[in-house]
């Protein structure tokens, strides 16, 4: 029987730790999981998209994304656009890890490899917006800013924490923006502090901000934070770390797998976790539209 043939597409230096000193015994262990491997290593940005996109024409069963959010988010762009698309498998190495977290997957190269030689793979929803397509979450709002304002070096030193170092250091700057959301489910024009777009229930750390999104229910879960003061804003985050700001009376959440967001000032989209162009925008969510391998 012919063995799957699977691409492996990584960002070099993506997190904290050297990816590439434990490749060959990543190799190793997917080789010894039947998998026929072949690797593609990154230089810049936007090459793990082309590389992507290859793999689908080259008709690989799989491809496996290492690195961090951005890497992933690049390969799930140049799967997605594609007819033919390989089941994705994913290697964690980054800093925030947002998607791994949202799909249960480990952080060490073991269990990641584990997990991908069980061949368990589940239909996933794909957000779309404009051309750009997202798994995990789009937001836009002077807060959302926080997730690309960080550098790639004060991550590597601080991990987890530099978001919330950045985030300290705006909260008393973040304006309102009007926003202008159109869907068959809901309609909203006013001001808010945040619009988030999730696909799944973990963002930027908080592992509940979206307590019921899942991976493969065909919809968005829309969260908007109507405007607030620092200290409601402050305490509306201390509600989001237990899962429980949907009750309150600063938010706004409603489900849709269509809608429109305008805007009449300038407003920056941000895509997991990367910039993701300017408002207006219409997001869809496409049903099972990528194979992953997660854990049983
Ligand atoms: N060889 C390379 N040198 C520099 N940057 C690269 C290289 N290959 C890819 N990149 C870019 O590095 C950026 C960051 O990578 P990635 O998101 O994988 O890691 P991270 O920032 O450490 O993790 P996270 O996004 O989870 O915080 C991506 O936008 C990617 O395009």
């Amino acid at each position: 029987m012919r063995r799957p043939r699977a691409r492996l597409i990584y960002n070099p230096t993506s997190g904290r730790e050297a990816f590439k000193s434990n490749l060959p015994s990543i190799l190793d262990t997917l080789e010894r999981g039947g998998y026929e491997v072949s690797t593609f290593m990154t230089h810049a940005q936007n090459e793990a998209t082309e590389a992507a996109k290859q793999a689908c024409l080259d008709e690989f069963d799989y491809v496996f994304a290492a690195g961090g959010d951005g890497t992933i988010n690049e390969v799930i762009n140049g799967l997605s656009i594609m007819e033919n698309r390989p089941t994705l498998g994913i290697l964690p190495s980054g800093t925030t890890n947002d998607l791994a977290r949202a799909l249960n997957l480990p952080r060490d190269w073991k269990k990641s490899c584990e997990i991908i030689n069980q061949r368990n793979a589940i239909p996933m929803d794909v957000g779309l917006a404009g051309s750009g397509y997202f798994i995990n979450i789009a937001g836009c709002g002077r807060m959302t800013e926080i997730t690309y304002e960080v550098s790639s070096k004060l991550k590597t030193h601080l991990g987890q924490l530099a978001y919330y170092v950045k985030g300290l250091e705006k909260l008393p700057r973040l304006k309102p923006i009007h926003l202008d959301i159109t869907s068959p489910d809901f309609d909203f024009e006013g001001k808010t502090m945040l619009c988030l777009i999730a696909n799944s229930n973990s963002v930027g750390g908080f592992e509940k901000l979206a307590p019921q999104a899942s991976l493969n229910d065909g919809v968005f879960d829309v969260i908007l934070v109507k405007p607030c003061t620092l200290p409601e804003l402050v305490h509306l985050a201390t509600m989001a770390v237990r899962g429980e700001h949907l009750q309150s009376d600063r938010v706004i959440y409603f489900q849709t797998d269509l809608l429109t967001v305008q805007s009449p000032e300038t407003v920056e989209l941000n895509l997991d976790g990367e910039y993701g162009g300017v408002l207006p925008q219409s997001f869809r969510c496409l049903k099972h539209h990528l194979n992953v391998l997660v854990g049983r």
